[in-house]
């Protein structure tokens, strides 16, 4: 999938082993990939991705704190994940291994918007 041409289809695909040696996804290209994915947000420079949850109970959102990490499990690439106030969750994605944005975000903040609806 060429990143300046078209948007993947990201809920349909699956986060790959990233150790480093690639190349971030742009600030340019991770806004449009958001179009797709309009409960999230660019952070930090392009840096981050990051979605809120507000819930209306501490057992819903720590439910939804545990299928996001069942998951992130699943496809071996971990969100920051942080329930405050009782019942508001919010979720961060990047790619510590080149401290930006890869695919893998997307197919993450696609997949976690799956389970949750
Ligand atoms: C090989 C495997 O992809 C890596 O160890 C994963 C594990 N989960 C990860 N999660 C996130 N968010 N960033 C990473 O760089 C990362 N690395």
């Amino acid at each position: 999938m060429n990143e300046s041409t078209s948007t993947p289809d990201w809920k349909d695909r699956h986060c790959v082993p990233c150790e480093g040696g690639i190349d971030r996804v742009s600030a340019e290209s991770a806004q449009r990939y958001l179009t797709d994915l309009p409960d999230w947000s660019l952070e930090n420079d392009g840096l981050q991705i990051a979605r809120q949850l507000n819930t209306g109970d501490f057992r819903t959102a720590v439910r939804h704190l545990n299928a996001i990490a069942d998951l992130a499990e699943s496809e071996q690439h971990h969100p920051d994940l942080h329930l405050t106030g009782y019942r508001h969750l919010r979720v961060v994605l990047t790619t510590h291994a080149i401290g930006g944005l890869s695919e893998n975000d997307f197919v993450m903040a696609a997949r976690i918007d799956q389970i949750l609806s």
